[in-house]
C-alpha cells in the first residue's frame, strides 16, 4: 500500500476498555418508501474520551447510522433490527418526546451546511442562548452570559458582536463556531462531526478540527466523526469503521484499518485518497502536537478571519 497514511500521525488507540457510552448492536436501518434496508447489522462501540472516526464512499450510510444514535432519522427511514444503548441505557425505541430529552444533553451533532441549521432572520447568538434558555432553564440575562462565554470558547473574537450578527454576516467557519457552540450549550458526552469540515476550505477546515480536539479534551467528550477525507480520519481518530453498502466491511484502531487494512474496499479507499494528495494535510502537522491547523502565517491569512 501507499506509504502516504503510514506518515499521518495519529492518536494512540484507547488502552482500557471500560462501560462504552454508547454500544450499537446488530443495527438495520429500513428505508420504508424503496423497502430496502439501507444500514445492516452495523455494531461498535464508543468509549468515554475516544475518537471513532466512520468513513465509506458517498450513500454507505454514515449520516443515517448518524442519524439513529440522536433519533432524527428521516420520514421513512425507521430502525428495522438491532439496538443503540447510550450510557447503558436502550434507546432504540424511544419515542420523539423521550429522544428530545436526550438530544443535546447527551449527544449532539454538528453537520455540513452550519447555515441550514440557523434561523437566517434570528441573530446568531439569540439562537444559542436559547439552547440555554429552553432546555437548560436558563434566565434570559444567565442564558446570553453562557452563551457569550462559549462563543468565547470556541474562538470567535468579539463574541458581543457575534452575537448580535446575522448568518449572513458571517463567514462558513464562523458559522460552524457558532453551531459547535450551540451543540455543546448542554455539556454533551456525545459529540457527533459527520462532515462538519468539509464544506470549508483547507485552513478554516484544518482550524475548526483543532476546535473540536481542543474542546473534547478540554470536555472529556467522546467524539465520531464523519468524514470522506481519511487525512482526517487518520490525524484525529483513535478507531475507524468502515462502511461500505451499509455494513460494516472493516474496523480496529487507526493503525490497523488504515495502514494494514485487510479489506479490498479499504486499501481501494485508501489509494484513492493517497491519489489526490493527502500529504498537503499531514505535512509538519498532526495531532501528536494537537495542532492540526498550518500556523504559517501567510496560510493563516488565507482563511476566514475570526471574530
Ligand atoms: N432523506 C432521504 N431520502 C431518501 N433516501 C435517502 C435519504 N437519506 C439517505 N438516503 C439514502 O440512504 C442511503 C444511505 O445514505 P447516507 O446519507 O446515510 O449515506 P452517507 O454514507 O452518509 O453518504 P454521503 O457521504 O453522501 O453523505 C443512500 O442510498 C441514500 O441515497
Amino acid at each position: 500500500m501507499s506509504t502516504n497514511l503510514l506518515q499521518a500521525p495519529h492518536p494512540p488507540a484507547v488502552e482500557s476498555r471500560p462501560e462504552p457510552l454508547l454500544s450499537v448492536r446488530d443495527l438495520t436501518i429500513h428505508n420504508q418508501f424503496a423497502g430496502t434496508d439501507v444500514v445492516r447489522g452495523v455494531g461498535f462501540d464508543l468509549n468515554r474520551g475516544e475518537i471513532l472516526g466512520l468513513v465509506g464512499e458517498s450513500g454507505s450510510g454514515k449520516t443515517l447510522t448518524c442519524r439513529s444514535l440522536l433519533g432524527i432519522l428521516p420520514r421513512g427511514f425507521a430502525v428495522d433490527a438491532g439496538s443503540v444503548e447510550l450510557f447503558g441505557e436502550d434507546v432504540t425505541g424511544y419515542s420523539n418526546k423521550e429522544w428530545s430529552k436526550i438530544r443535546g444533553t447527551s449527544i449532539s451533532a454538528i453537520f455540513q451546511d452550519p447555515s441550514s441549521y440557523l434561523n437566517p432572520s434570528i441573530p446568531v447568538g439569540k439562537q444559542v442562548s436559547e439552547v440555554f434558555r429552553v432546555k437548560g432553564k436558563l434566565s434570559r440575562r444567565e442564558a446570553k452570559t453562557q452563551t457569550l462565554e462559549l462563543l468565547r470558547a470556541v474562538h470567535l473574537r468579539e463574541p458581543e458582536l457575534v452575537y448580535g450578527q446575522y448568518t449572513h454576516e458571517l463567514s462558513g467557519g464562523m458559522l460552524q463556531r457558532v453551531l459547535i457552540a450551540s451543540a455543546l450549550a448542554l455539556e454533551p458526552k456525545i459529540l457527533i462531526a459527520d462532515e462538519a469540515t468539509t464544506a470549508l476550505d483547507v485552513t478554516v477546515q484544518a482550524e475548526i478540527l483543532d476546535l473540536l480536539v481542543e474542546l473534547q479534551e478540554a470536555k472529556g467528550m467522546s467524539l465520531i466523526v464523519v468524514s470522506h477525507d481519511l487525512a482526517v480520519v487518520a490525524q484525529l481518530c483513535s478507531r475507524v469503521l468502515v462502511l461500505k453498502s451499509g455494513e460494516i466491511v472493516e474496523q480496529g484502531t487507526t493503525a490497523e484499518v488504515l495502514y494494514s487494512p485487510r479489506h479490498e474496499y479499504t486499501r481501494l479507499l485508501v489509494s484513492e485518497h493517497n491519489l489526490y494528495g493527502l500529504d498537503r494535510f499531514i505535512a509538519g502537522q498532526g495531532l501528536a502536537g494537537q495542532g492540526l491547523a498550518q500556523k504559517e502565517p501567510a496560510e493563516k491569512g488565507a482563511g476566514e478571519h475570526v471574530h
